[in-house]
């Protein structure tokens, strides 16, 4: 009877069970969407409950399609959005309050006062990250502030918080573990990634008991085992936990310094492999924790992109350019050039190197000759800028010269755009065979904690490359439409 992982991968739109075999290969999946709430402008919250249903409901799947019986299981890994918090009740499971996912920008006014007093540095210096509402240590906050009687019970000891890993352990343990691994914990504004702590100063400073936070640990070791109940009676393992954006840069095979992986999924995340000493960063990028293996930790540089993907989406819904994403690239490829057009996605502002949520988007250069198929292109070579602004950054902060792009998520198999990507960073991206990069890094970590792998270099052989991508762009030309980028993002920034 053959063993299998099963990796489960919550995001911020589905929740996905995959079951992964001994070569790292895809065996079955099963997906379920959630609801999204908006309950105001800015603001976006999930159903706790919702998403642990949905999880439960994919791992039911995923093992009725592929005919695999519990005991075929050797061990969990799990990967999550980052950030998100739940606040539960310690004595009864319960959520006290939706969880607040790492989009949501209710928690702004509480950001604003903390900058006013001039923590901005204090928490940067301790936690890598920048004072913003995307962290989950403000919306602990809030949550306490805003719930009533909720206060009082965190200080009372009654009340737990987990971002969506320490949701998933604790319920798939029956309420038996409250841990979290060192990559989600770097991501709550709360934990000092130098001294791998939770911080007294930051919690103080936040309002926040210590009482209610997780243990945090390594992210490839057994935390807790399942109750049977949920797995048709087998105790399986649960054995490893990475926040989405490092469990990718792991399923990549990011072992060495100076790998980086880029995801160009709804958003764009790179992350850069930066080995055993954080990297402090000049240029608005985050100093996080990719992952704690081996009995070290290991530190990782960040560059989150808002809009990625989801511009293609925009052509398809929004302006109905196109009908399938897909379909971008036939467009792209009709014309030589974007004949000076650029396309500034920044709908929801520009994310890093420019942390700028007041930047709006903008259309640049077009003239009466201006067709769709040059508009697409722009929109699709944007993926690509907004990428090497990133990029540029994460080379200059570390002084680690990028060789190449290990590349996953939705838009990977739009072939122009990844000769473009590679054109213009001048380097070599490799797109691997397996995509979700995120859910096998997962499963790379469960398995390593209870034998399923033997080492990362047994991992590291299994990477496997479908295309690699070389550039042909001569210098000149590069560097001539990366000044036209930046002279449109210039602009996009003036009009406020
Ligand atoms: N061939 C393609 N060319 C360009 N964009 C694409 C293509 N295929 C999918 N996409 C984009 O990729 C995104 C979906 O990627 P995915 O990794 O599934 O997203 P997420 O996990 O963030 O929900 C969508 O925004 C879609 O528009
Ligand atoms: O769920 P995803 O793939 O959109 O990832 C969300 C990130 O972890 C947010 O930091």
């Amino acid at each position: 009877m053959g063993k299998y992982i099963l990796s489960l991968d919550q995001g911020t739109t589905s929740s996905r069970a995959i079951l992964f075999n001994h070569e790292g290969a895809i065996v079955e999946t099963a997906q379920r969407e959630f609801e999204q709430h908006f309950p105001k402008p800015g603001w976006v919250e999930h159903d706790a409950n919702e998403i642990w249903t949905s999880v439960l409901a994919c791992i039911a799947e995923v093992l009725r399609k592929a005919d695999v019986d519990p005991e075929q299981i050797a061990g969990i890994g799990i990967s999550n959005q980052r950030e998100t918090t739940v606040v539960w009740d310690r004595a009864t499971g319960k959520p006290i309050y939706h969880a607040i996912v790492w989009q949501s920008r209710q928690t702004e006014e509480i950001v604003q006062e903390l900058r006013n007093e001039g923590y901005n540095d204090l928490f940067k210096e301790k936690t890598g990250l920048l004072l913003d509402p995307y962290f989950s240590g403000t919306k602990v906050k809030w949550i306490l502030d805003h719930v009533e009687g909720a206060r009082e019970k965190a200080n009372n000891g009654e009340l737990q918080f987990g971002t969506i890993d320490s949701w998933l352990v604790y319920k798939l343990s029956g309420g038996q573990a409250h841990v979290t691994d060192y990559s989600n914990a770097s991501r709550t504004l709360m934990f000092n990634i130098y001294d791998l702590k939770w911080d007294d100063e930051l919690l103080e400073i936040l309002s926040v008991p210590k009482s209610m936070l997780p243990e945090v640990r390594p992210s490839s070791e057994v935390y807790a085992h399942t109750v049977p109940y949920h797995f048709f009676g087998k105790e399986v393992p649960i054995a490893g936990i990475a926040g989405d954006q490092q469990a990718a840069l792991f399923g990549q095979a990011g072992f060495e310094q100076g790998m980086v992986k880029n995801t160009y999924g709804t958003g764009g995340f790179l992350v850069m492999n930066t080995g055993e000493e954080p990297v402090d960063s000049k240029n608005s990028l985050l100093t996080t924790i990719a992952w704690g293996v081996d009995g070290k930790v290991e530190y990782a540089l960040e560059g989150s992109i808002f809009v990625s993907g989801s511009a293609i989406q925009w052509l398809r819904d929004g302006l109905k350019l196109i009908e399938t994403s897909p379909e971008s690239e036939e467009y792209a490829t009709r014309v030589e050039s974007t004949d000076g057009v650029y396309v500034v996605p920044a709908f929801v502002g520009l994310g890093a190197p420019y942390w700028d949520s007041e930047a709006r988007g903008a259309v640049f250069g077009i003239t009466r000759g201006t067709k769709k198929e040059h508009f697409i292109r722009a929109t699709l070579e944007s993926l690509a800028y907004q990428t090497k602004d990133v990029v540029d950054a994460m080379v200059a902060d570390s002084g680690i010269d990028v060789k190449s792009l290990r590349v996953d998520g939705g838009a990977v198999t739009n072939d122009f755009l990844m000769q473009f990507q590679s054109d213009l960073l001048d380097v070599q991206v490799d797109r691997p065979v397996i995509n979700e990069t995120t859910a096998l890094g997962a499963a790379y970590l469960a398995g390593l904690a209870v034998g399923y792998w033997k080492d990362k270099e047994e991992i590291a052989k299994q990477w496997k490359v479908d295309t690699t991508f070389t550039p042909e762009m001569k210098q000149e030309k590069r560097d001539e439409l990366y000044k036209g980028w930046k002279k449109a993002v210039e602009a996009a920034r003036v009009f406020k």
